[in-house]
């Protein structure tokens, strides 16, 4: 790796947090020079953090490690979510001075620096992850480039937050393009034809469809269901991406168009939500939202508990879900959070279409949803009618 150091000479000045509620917190700039504002969240997994900063979910998010030491190994590139940092800004309180690892390519604060990306350390990320907790998500503003406090606050008072805003357009594909299946199709003359509508999805999805037999052609999130049926798939695929679920105003008559022709549907996280939506239900903001590895989830079909990956700030409310009058026919709930009770997943009782609100391709994260890329391909093997109904 280059530079055995993440501090460059003056890279240590001072920096702040700033929060719509007032609380203002010093640290030291830890990424590049600048300011960055949008809704603070607080990450609880330990490691990972390549793949957290490149989650496109966190597009217009400043998020907070609560783990304290981050950095520890360094970046290596291939661990990347996409094709770069996606978060608006991080805030961590220690950041390693040194990378320890042989597959580092560079320092994590290099990395942010090189990126642009504004970040602070030397926070006291106990008080700010207490605040949120507490309050709930709050709009803020990380400042290293000297701003003074009130201008700071005002500008964190005048970002618009999440609810009512659109950013998968923001993340999503500019091109389609496709991945090939990296497995021999299993019996069959060819392998899977899945489209996977991209509204700010992670690498790791495309692996692990690729590795259950299915040739993937990724389609912008503005495709239309006759874009998406033109290209006659067996499956289709809905990713996970930013903003509120409520605001991606064309994707729940896309979705109708495509489950109604019969097509099985997988959706994970915003596109688990906008499956909920196009089946009837509502979503609503939760208090600060659920951003971790190691949120307990019991599915209730199996009547087991995974341990699994989440990024989310809003839900699919489950009471919401349609019986016999819902637009795709009735819809239940197959997983539920069992920290808060809140809905971790959902399927139509009559078409081969099932989502899950969490992170089953776990990047980072434990294994143990593997299992619903499985289901996926017994969909489209027409030997499940969502596997987990
Ligand atoms: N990871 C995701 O897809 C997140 C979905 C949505 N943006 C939310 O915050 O709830």
């Amino acid at each position: 790796m280059t530079g055995s150091s993440s501090w460059p000479a003056g890279t240590r000045s001072p920096a702040l947090v700033v929060l719509e509620d007032g609380t203002t917190l010093e640290g030291v700039s830890a990424g590049a020079v600048g300011r960055a504002a949008g809704e603070v969240v607080f990450n609880t997994a330990m490691a990972g953090y390549e793949e957290v900063l490149t989650d496109p979910s966190y597009h217009g998010q400043i998020v907070v490690m609560t783990a304290p030491q981050q950095g520890n190994y360094g970046v290596t590139d291939e661990d990347a979510e996409s094709a770069g940092v996606q978060v608006a800004g991080f805030v961590v309180r220690d950041l390693a001075r040194r990378a320890s690892n042989h597959r580092a390519r560079r320092g994590l604060g290099a990395w942010l620096t090189d990126a642009g990306i504004v970040a602070v350390s030397d926070v006291d990320t106990r008080l700010l992850t207490r605040r949120i907790r507490d309050r709930g998500a709050l709009r803020g503003v990380i400042d290293a480039e000297g701003g003074d406090r009130e201008e700071l606050l005002a500008q964190a008072r005048a970002h618009p937050g999440m609810e009512g805003t659109e950013l998968a357009s923001a993340v999503t594909t500019a091109e389609r393009y496709e991945v090939a299946a990296s497995v021999p199709p299993d019996g069959r003359e060819r392998p899977w034809r899945v489209v996977c509508v991209d509204f700010g999805l992670k690498r790791n999805q495309l692996r692990l469809l690729a590795s259950r037999g299915c040739d993937v052609t990724v389609v912008p999130s503005e495709a239309s269901a006759e874009d998406v049926l033109a290209l006659r798939p067996d499956g289709v695929f809905l990713s996970n991406g930013p903003g509120d679920p409520s605001a991606v105003l064309g994707a729940v008559r896309v979705i109708r168009g495509i489950v109604e022709a019969g097509v099985p549907t997988f959706g994970i996280c915003l596109g688990h939500q906008l499956l909920g939506l196009a089946a009837g239900a509502r979503s609503y903001k939760l208090p600060f939202g659920h951003h971790g590895v190691n949120q307990p989830v019991k599915n209730l079909a199996r009547d087991t508990v995974e341990i699994a990956s989440h990024n989310h700030g809003f839900a699919v409310d489950a009471a919401t879900l349609p019986g016999g009058d819902g637009p795709l026919g009735p819809a239940h709930e197959t997983h539920v959070n069992l920290n808060d009770g809140t809905n971790a997943g959902l399927a139509l009782d009559e078409r081969p279409a099932f989502s899950v609100q969490y992170h089953p391709e776990a990047a980072p994260g434990p294994h143990d949803s593997r299992y619903l890329f499985d289901e996926f391909a017994r969909l489209l093997a027409g030997r499940s009618n969502g596997g987990v109904a």
